[in-house]
């Protein structure tokens, strides 16, 4: 540690040192009450999640693998939850969307800190129709029409003042061309294999309950150690 990072260093230390985790009341989870599917728990409890006031229960981490089997993940919008699977967007000239492309297993993660609750999901991903990228484009704001409309998604920018000249235009498009295209624009689905529900606990005796299932259509459900 050098003398100019010293206080800078004692406020992390500090900072970081006065967290804490599952310090106030916690739902109870009772495994026995789940239902035989996964997505029906999950549904419930972004239910709940969102009633509590956690913010931003619908953002989520997607991690990835490249060809070289090094992981990767990120921040991402889920656009639905259903029989199929966990749904989202995104250009598939991009770095996941390359990866993907190469090796469609993938996880995602869901922590909702207020009520202690994390849920893990892995599975493969599929490519949607052009038709379904289409309607997710044009489902939401006009913000995220001018966004997806930027594109080249994850290329090196030279500078922020290019990046302001391509949104100004791509604002100025999507306002007046509200049912433009962007042809990079993908839907995806993770279909799920195995789906994990991580109820924290005070005392630490963190509840874990994890669906599984091959390629059949049932799914076996198993308590974890936490
Ligand atoms: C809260 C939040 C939500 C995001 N939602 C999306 C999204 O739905 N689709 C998307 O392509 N990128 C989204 N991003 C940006 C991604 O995290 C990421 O920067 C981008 O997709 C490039 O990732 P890649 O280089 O791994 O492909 C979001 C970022 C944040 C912080």
């Amino acid at each position: 540690m050098t003398p100019a990072n010293a206080p800078n260093d004692s406020l992390f230390t500090r900072a970081l040192h006065s967290q804490r985790v599952w310090a106030t009341a916690l739902p109870a989870f009772d495994p026995a009450t789940a239902p035989a599917e996964p997505v029906a728990l999950f549904r419930d409890w972004f239910v709940e999640a969102a009633g509590a006031g956690v913010v931003e229960p619908h953002t989520m981490h997607l991690a990835t693998v490249d060809e070289a089997g090094r992981p990767d993940v990120r921040t991402l919008m889920m656009h639905d939850a259903d029989d199929r699977g966990w749904h989202f967007a995104s250009h598939a000239t991009s770095a996941k969307g390359r990866q993907l492309a190469a090796r469609p297993d993938a996880a995602l993660g869901f922590y909702w800190p207020a009520q202690g609750r994390q849920v893990r999901i892995r599975g493969r991903v599929a490519t949607g129709t052009a038709e379904e990228a289409y309607a997710d484009l044009h489902a939401r704001s006009t913000g995220a029409l001018a966004a997806a409309l930027v594109g080249r998604q994850s290329e090196p920018l030279p500078d922020l003042a290019t990046l302001s000249e391509a949104s100004d235009a791509a604002w100025e498009r999507a306002g007046r061309e509200p049912a433009a295209d962007v042809k990079t624009w993908t839907a995806y689905v993770l279909e799920p294999r195995e789906v994990e529900f991580f109820q924290g606990d005070e005392r630490r005796r963190h509840v874990r309950l994890r669906y599984r299932r091959e390629d059949g259509p049932g799914w076996t459900r198993e308590l974890l150690w936490p």
